[in-house]
């Protein structure tokens, strides 16, 4: 499979280095400057130099806001039989049609833990995709991490708030955790050591159990004691639920903005 990537920045060059590790396809990065483009990748900066070659895939891979002026030009490059995949946040796959003509769209939502291989990834086609292309999209996203598949897309844009944007909650909260390590007392590699692997055993033990992270939470929790008087600090009046419950919200209320 013969895949166009336009745009390698964080995200796209992320997903890209991963499936550079295996044989998934054949990449060309279209970007104007080219700056994080692996080495050995065929990198173009304008359609021109594409010549008459046609791509299975078109992956678009720019800010939704650039999407109106750098897709257009590239569309001549994809095969009648392919498909254009967008990792945009909130732009809908009625507006890319409305842009492109009438055409399979996928829209994938990864996060940025693909470039490790345990990214998240939400997939949508529309009624134009074939089997082929989902097929060829799952075995995209499956290179990066988990692949679940909706069939509406609003869900899409929900995953993007939950997961897309996920991976920036949790490194700010690390990065709060280990604030207030060093505040503590501790040195900053000390603090990260601590905070992150802290909360790496934590997340992995979940994982790997079938109990409630509410019984996994009372587990470490002995009446009267050390972890007790931490949680009623960071429960106090239900706040940490009304913050994450408004920090998602605010992430979708802006992916329906973009769409
Ligand atoms: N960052 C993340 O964690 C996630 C991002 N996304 C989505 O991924 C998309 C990209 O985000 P991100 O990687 O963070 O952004 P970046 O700013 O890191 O990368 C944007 C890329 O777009 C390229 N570009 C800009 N203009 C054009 C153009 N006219 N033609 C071709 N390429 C162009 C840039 O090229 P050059 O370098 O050559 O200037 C750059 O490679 C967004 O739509 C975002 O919603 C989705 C999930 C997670
Ligand atoms: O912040 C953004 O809009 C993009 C989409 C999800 C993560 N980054």
């Amino acid at each position: 499979m013969q895949i166009l990537l336009i745009g390698c920045g964080k995200m796209g060059g992320a997903m890209l280095r991963r499936w550079l590790q295996s044989d998934i396809a054949r990449f060309t990065v279209a970007s104007p400057n080219g700056g994080s483009v692996p080495p050995g990748v065929e990198h173009v900066r304008s359609p021109a130099e594409l010549g008459e070659r046609l791509f299975d895939m078109v992956l678009i891979a720019v800010k939704p806001q650039m999407i109106d002026t750098a897709l257009p030009p590239y569309m001549p490059h994809l095969a009648p039989d392919g498909c254009l995949v967008s990792i945009a946040a909130g732009y809908s796959s009625a507006r890319i049609t409305a842009l492109i003509g009438e055409s399979p769209v996928i829209r994938l939502m990864p996060n940025l833990p693909a470039m490790i291989g345990q990214g998240v990834n939400g997939l949508f086609a529309n009624a134009t995709c074939t089997t082929a292309h989902r097929e060829a999209a799952t075995a995209l996203a499956s290179a990066t991490g988990s692949a679940i598949w909706v069939e509406d897309e609003d869900q899409i844009d929900r995953i993007t708030a939950v997961a897309g944007s996920g991976s920036g909650y949790v490194f700010e909260i690390a990065r709060s955790y280990v604030a207030a390590a060093e505040a503590l007392g501790f040195d900053t590699a000390t603090a990260r050591t601590l905070v992150l692997d802290t909360m790496a055993g934590a997340i992995e033990m979940a994982r790997q159990s079938d109990q409630s992270l509410e019984t996994l939470r009372k587990d470490v929790t002995s009446k009267n004691g050390t972890t007790q008087a931490g949680l009623e600090a960071l429960m106090q009046d239900g706040q940490l639920d009304t913050l994450l419950e408004n920090t998602t919200k605010a992430a979708y209320a802006r992916a329906i903005e973009l769409r």
